[in-house]
């Protein structure tokens, strides 16, 4: 179980708008899954303004599930492929079906953050070709999935958080192993690849205190390579 051990235990938190482990810190969830505290941070500053462009042109909204259920975690996308729910199924697809038209492109800040993140953890040459993008308001959640619509599951996935704190639950590669439960805190990325690269994952609902920055909600960019 020792692979299952964080790195770093979590030090004390700052009481102040900025609650968490220190940044820097590196946890472990797996033999090839980790938690970067912070690692976003130094990236995020042109953020908001890239996200309310895609935003402009291809708007966040609820999709439906198969099952035909509307998701509560509105999404978009932003790179050559985009993640889409209907009742057709799950899919990726070059255009946003809201507006036929392709999605808006990754900005190269977004897709540098990606890449870095996984070579930090091990994963050299990451070029995802897709960027998903999750509006949590408080309440929204994500179910117990794993990522398996990509072509190849060679490449990690990496997962960034902005905005509120949420619970993320990871669990094994059964839908019914035991999740373990980490706050994820604005700028902490998460990377998944390797054997742990269909481990079931998703997100309790959303609670707790707005976030000094972006309030009332969190954003999860979710980079992938899916073609
Ligand atoms: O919001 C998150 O942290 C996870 C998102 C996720 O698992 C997904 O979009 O597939
Ligand atoms: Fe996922």
């Amino acid at each position: 179980m020792t692979a299952f051990l964080p790195f770093y235990m979590p030090v004390a938190t700052t009481p102040d708008l900025f609650p968490g482990p220190a940044p820097g810190e590196r946890e472990r969830l797996g033999p090839c899954a980790f938690v970067l505290r912070g690692f976003a941070l130094p990236y995020v500053e042109g953020f908001p303004p890239a996200i309310a462009a895609i935003e402009a042109h291809s708007p966040f909204r609820n999709m439906v599930t198969p099952g035909g259920f509307a998701m509560s975690v509105a999404l978009t996308n932003c790179g050559q492929l985009g993640w889409v729910t209907d009742r057709r199924g799950y899919r990726y697809t070059r255009t946003d079906p809201g507006n036929g038209k392709p999605w808006p492109a990754m900005p190269p800040a977004f897709a540098g953050l990606a890449r870095d993140a996984a070579a930090a953890t091990g994963f050299e040459s990451f070029e995802p070709d897709a960027c998903l993008l999750n509006r949590y308001l408080p309440g929204a959640r994500m179910t117990l999935h794993q990522d398996r619509n990509e072509r190849d599951f060679g490449a990690p996935i990496v997962s960034v958080s902005l905005g509120m704190t949420a619970t993320f639950l990871f669990g094994g590669r059964e839908r019914s192993d035991t999740a373990a439960r980490v706050a994820l805190y604005h700028g902490d990325v998460a990377v998944w690849g390797g054997e742990d690269r269909l481990r079931y994952h998703g997100v309790m609902p959303l609670k707790g205190d707005p976030h000094p920055l972006l309030g009332s909600q969190r954003i999860n960019f979710t980079f992938r390579k899916a073609g």
